[in-house]
């Protein structure tokens, strides 16, 4: 078997195999391979006429496919999968070689495989990928990490592959060294969980709040891709809200069982954040929503035995319902500022503790297309990081902090009226008390630290003098004492 390929995919599922034919269409000659011989068999039998490919039924004849110095990009299920494959990839490359794990996986996972080949002399990078199948065939946006050298020489072939941003350029950058890849692109995924979630409350606000059809509401995100919020997923949201079950004629989201599914990294994003000390309040609440949506013994408890409460019925009195409803569309674009304020924070901090040098403003431009976050916004974004302006928080971004000040008192508006009426709306709600928070001049957590300090001798600081001070609560005398300077 003689080298042909430049480039090699292992795992031809939705996204191997959009990989796979997109790279082929840009003229790379692409060795394929798939645990299941059936999946190579099909990519090669439908799409085989897109470009140069050479299929192999081993993981052996795979790398012997492959020129050297060797390049092969793996797109399998995270976690142990990945690790099984890069075992037996690393049993035939040699030392130059790279590999790429395009898949959802952990950074942490990555960090250690990135360790591990080095010492082999392999290359690896983790690399977030995203747009979905359809974005992998046309253009995905993709966030390599690795090595300087191993970006050389992938770099050529990943911009050709990249979906391009309105000006031009494309969606791929380095980001960093070993995990900062996956590390982007898991955050990425956590700010795409919040998106979702704010534009499922919305739904559920005009669904259910005013008694809209999945039509009409349908009609409603159409008009609001027209505005500030101009983004893929309100733009999909109307098209799943206009889309008609084939079965039986009626709104498919009537006929889809509400639990929704998750398969980690927006977990991950908000493990990390809590280790890091970010508060990602809208991403948190996001994943809890989800969990929720899937507690069924407890939904079907609060079904059979119902407790009271309003019914979610919204009633407008005086104003009218495309007044409510331009209001909901301020309080989805103010807590969506505010999930990507704390996702960028959560990026920002990361990188402080694992040493990486990432381009926030770069960021944020290859986030413009090809990815599931894309949205107009990002332009902003970027600029705002260009400038310094969004330093310490994109909040603080004059372009922003207009927009949240202009929506405020809709967004209050919204998260009371859901409240009162009983929608759930956490992200709505969560985002608000964040930035509420941020404002305060002071906050509760004073009181906080007596309680600690009276419960576990957890000492507190004084807003007047400097060190570690205890009252002496058991002590008749309840005297203060300085713990340490
Ligand atoms: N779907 C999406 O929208 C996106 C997915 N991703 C990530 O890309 C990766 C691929 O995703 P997707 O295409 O959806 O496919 P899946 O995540 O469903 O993974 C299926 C692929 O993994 C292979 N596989 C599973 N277990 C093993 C194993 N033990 N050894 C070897 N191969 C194995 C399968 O091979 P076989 O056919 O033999 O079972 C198949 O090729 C995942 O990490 C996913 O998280 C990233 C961005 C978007
Ligand atoms: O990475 C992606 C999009 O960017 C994948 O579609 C991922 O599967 C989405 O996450 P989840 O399945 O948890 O909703």
């Amino acid at each position: 078997m003689s080298a042909e390929a430049n480039v090699g995919v292992v795992g031809l599922a939705a996204m191997g195999a959009s990989l796979a034919r997109n790279l082929a269409r840009h003229g790379n000659r692409v060795a394929v391979y798939n645990r299941h011989y059936a999946r190579t068999e099909h990519l090669i039998d439908n799409y085989g006429d897109e470009g140069q490919f050479y299929p192999a039924k081993t993981v052996k004849e795979f790398v012997d496919l492959l020129e050297k110095p060797r390049t092969a990009i793996i797109m399998v299920k995270a976690g142990v999968a990945t690790d099984a494959v890069i075992d037996e990839l690393a049993e035939y490359m040699e030392p130059g070689d790279i590999i790429v794990d395009g898949g959802n996986s952990y950074f942490k996972d990555t960090i250690r495989r990135e360790k591990e080949l080095r010492a082999k002399g392999l290359h690896f990078v983790g690399m977030g990928v995203s747009g979905g199948e359809e974005g992998a065939l046309l253009g995905p946006s993709m966030m390599p990490g690795g090595s300087d050298a191993s970006w050389e020489r992938l770099k050529p072939i990943l911009e050709s592959i990249a979906a391009k941003a309105d000006d031009g350029e494309p969606c791929v950058m380095h980001v960093g060294e070993n995990g900062a890849g996956h590390f982007v692109k898991m955050v990425h995924n956590g700010i795409e969980y919040a998106d979702m979630q704010l534009i499922a409350e919305s739904y559920d606000i005009m669904r259910r709040g005013l008694g809209m059809t999945p039509d009409e509401i349908g009609d409603v995100f159409e008009a609001w891709n027209g505005t500030d919020l101009d983004s893929y997923l309100i733009e999909i949201t109307a098209e799943v809200l206009h889309k008609k079950d084939p079965q039986t004629g009626k709104p498919l989201v009537d006929v889809i069982y509400d639990h929704a599914g998750m398969k980690g990294t927006g977990t991950w994003t908000v493990q990390t954040a809590l280790e890091l000390g970010v508060p990602v309040t809208g991403i948190a609440e996001a994943v809890f929503a989800r969990g929720l949506s899937d507690q069924t013994a407890l939904r079907e408890k609060a079904q059979a035995d119902p407790f009271r409460g309003p019914d979610g019925h919204i009633e407008l009195g005086v104003e009218t319902r495309e007044a409510f409803i331009e209001r909901v569309r301020q309080a989805l674009y103010a807590s969506k500022i505010v999930a990507y304020a704390q996702g960028f924070n959560e990026i920002s901090r990361a990188a402080e503790t694992y040493g990486w040098d990432i381009d926030m403003a770069h960021l944020a431009r290859i986030w413009r297309a090809g990815c599931i976050i894309r949205a107009k916004f990002l332009d902003r974004i970027s600029e705002a990081f260009e400038d310094g302006a969004a330093d310490v928080s994109l909040l603080f971004a004059p372009y922003f902090k207009q927009g949240i000040e202009a929506s405020e008192s809709d967004w209050r508006h919204v998260v009371a009226t859901a409240a009162e009426v009983g929608l759930p709306a956490p992200v709505f709600s969560s985002s608000l008390a964040y930035f509420d928070g941020l404002r305060a001049k002071r906050l509760p957590a004073a009181l906080i630290q007596g309680q600690r300090d009276l419960f576990g001798a957890h000492t507190y600081q004084r807003v007047d003098q400097p060190g570690a001070w205890h009252i002496l609560w058991a002590e008749p005398d309840q005297k203060e004492v300085k713990m340490a300077d």
